[in-house]
This record gives structure tokens, C-alpha cells and sequence, in this order.
């Protein structure tokens, strides 16, 4: 079981997106993706997921490029919860998650007490059972991702790929939803913007910048002021966890983000008040 990508490059028009990208998911792994704004982190997953395909290099899948796979085999095996996924309407929450068992059914198979299990087990898992008969479009924001995180699961895929699974939700769904999916049986790749949450639930982190990837490893090994200061412009500490023996915390210093970033906003205040005035 392996997912990999080989110095891959995909690019829009003649704009190269990503570049020369070569990653390999480990089985079991949770991988985090951390980066900047439009450092490249869904494109990277969604050629990782195969909706993308690279422009150069390969996507591989257990030996065989995803390009060759099928999309009902592919959805077997990849599961893949997209960023403001929201194309769903009209169907209760119990519909929405059973969308996950199509690439199982078919004349053949059609629907069963398995699939049945399947879908309360997904439900179950992301904590959204009490909701089941519950009209999608009512879902707040957060209940929608959980909705969309029991859809992937209810798939029952070897990989799962979350692009920011933890928008939209409050702190302790958040932190339940990582939880969840670091317990999951199956191999996690996880764009993520909280490096903290990064540092706490991942085994391994990637770092994009720029369209490329700058750095892999352990949190410890990603997650240190230079990398913080170089790539997403922060100054920060990094602590051990006392609780957690091996990972890291970090605390970000007030005032010690980029300057420019700073002054883009102050200049951009700044016309907001003359335009007022004027
Ligand atoms: N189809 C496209 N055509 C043109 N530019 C694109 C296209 N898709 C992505 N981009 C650009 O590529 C860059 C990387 O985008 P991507 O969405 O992969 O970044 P990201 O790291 O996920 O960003 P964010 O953290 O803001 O979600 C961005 O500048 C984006 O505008």
C-alpha cells in the first residue's frame, strides 16, 4: 500500500503550480500539509488524489499510475474531502454520507445491511448520528464538514485526504476530529493551517512553499523558528510538550510577524480612511 508522487510538476496554462514534487506517503502515517496561502498544499493533494493530473512526473498508487486507475477502483482506495466542498443539496445527512458506498454498488451489488453499517459507523465516528435525518442545507458550516469527513469514511478508503478538514468547526471539534482521524485505520494526508494542531497529531509534516516542497519530517524536525520565520514570515519559540513527550509547541511572538504583510495592511487602512473622508 503506497501513494506517492514523483518529481512532480502540475501547472495551469504556461503558470507552474507546483514543481518538481517527489513524496512518499509511508502506510498508517498522518501526514500533515502545512504552507502559506497559495503555497500549493490542494493542488499537491489533488494530484495526490488523482483529480489532477501532473503535467510532468508521476502519480503513483501501489506500483500502478493513478492516470491508469478507474475512478470506481481509485474511489475505493482514496478518499478525499475537498476544500468548501458543497455541492450536495437537498438530501438529508443520511443520504449525503451514503454517497460514500457508490463505488461499491452496483447491479451486482446493489445496497445492503453492510453498506447500512458502514454509514452509522461513518456518522458515529465524526459524531453526527443524532443529526442523521437532518436536511443537508439546514447543516451549519461545521456540521457540513463532518458530514463531508463520514462521506470519506463511509468510501472505507486505504488513504484519506483532507484538505483544512478543521474549517468551520470550534475548538473542540477541531481537536475531536484530529483525534478521530489519527486513530483512523487508514493513512491520513491532511492540509493543515494550525501548525499547532500540526505539531500535536501529525507523525510526519510536509512544508510547501512557493509551489515546492521545502522541507519533510518529523514536527520536530519541520516545526523550528528558522522554517517559521524563513517560509510563513513568523517569529516564534518552539517548546517541547511536557504532556506529550516528543512533540512540539509553538508560541508565536506578538508584533513578530513579516513587516511587509504588516504595512500591506496598514497601507490598505490607511486609503480606506482618506477614501472616507474624502
Ligand atoms: N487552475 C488554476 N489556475 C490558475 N492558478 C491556479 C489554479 N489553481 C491554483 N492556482 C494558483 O496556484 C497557487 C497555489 O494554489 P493552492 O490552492 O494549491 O494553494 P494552497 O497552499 O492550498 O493555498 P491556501 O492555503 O490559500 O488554501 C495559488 O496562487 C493559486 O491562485
Amino acid at each position: 500500500m503506497s501513494l506517492e508522487l514523483r518529481n512532480v510538476d502540475w501547472q495551469a496554462g504556461f503558470k507552474k503550480i507546483i514543481t518538481d514534487v517527489t513524496i512518499a506517503v509511508k502506510p498508517g502515517e498522518f501526514l500533515g500539509l502545512i504552507g502559506p496561502n497559495g503555497s500549493g498544499k490542494t493542488t499537491l493533494m489533488s494530484v495526490l488524489g488523482g483529480l489532477r493530473r501532473p503535467s510532468r512526473g508521476d502519480a503513483i498508487l501501489d506500483g500502478q499510475a493513478l492516470k491508469n486507475i478507474g475512478r470506481r477502483n481509485l474511489a475505493q482506495r482514496i478518499g478525499f474531502v475537498e476544500q468548501q466542498a458543497d455541492t450536495i443539496d437537498r438530501i438529508t445527512v443520511t443520504e449525503a454520507v451514503s454517497l460514500g458506498r457508490t463505488p461499491y454498488l452496483g447491479l451486482l451489488s446493489p445496497w445492503s445491511q453492510n453498506d447500512d453499517a458502514v454509514v452509522d459507523d461513518a456518522l458515529d465516528a465524526v459524531d453526527m448520528r443524532s443529526m442523521k435525518d437532518r436536511m443537508w442545507h439546514t447543516l451549519s458550516g461545521g456540521e457540513k464538514q463532518r458530514v463531508h469527513i463520514a462521506r470519506a469514511l463511509a468510501q472505507e478508503p486505504e488513504f484519506l485526504l483532507l484538505d483544512e478538514p478543521t474549517n468551520h468547526l470550534d475548538i473542540r471539534h477541531q481537536l475531536g476530529i484530529l483525534e478521530l482521524v489519527r486513530r483512523l485505520p487508514v493513512t491520513v494526508v491532511a492540509a493543515l493551517h494550525d501548525l499547532n494542531h500540526a505539531a500535536m497529531f501529525c507523525d510526519r509534516i510536509a512544508m510547501m512553499d512557493g509551489g515546492k516542497l521545502r522541507a519533510i519530517g518529523t514536527p520536530q524536525d519541520i516545526l523550528i523558528p528558522e522554517n517559521l520565520r524563513d517560509v510563513f514570515g513568523v517569529s516564534a519559540t518552539v517548546e517541547p510538550d511536557d504532556i506529550h513527550p516528543g512533540r512540539c509547541m509553538i508560541r508565536y511572538h506578538a508584533g513578530g510577524a513579516n513587516t511587509d504583510v504588516v504595512s500591506d495592511f496598514a497601507d490598505i487602512k490607511a486609503d480606506i480612511k482618506k477614501d472616507r473622508i474624502a
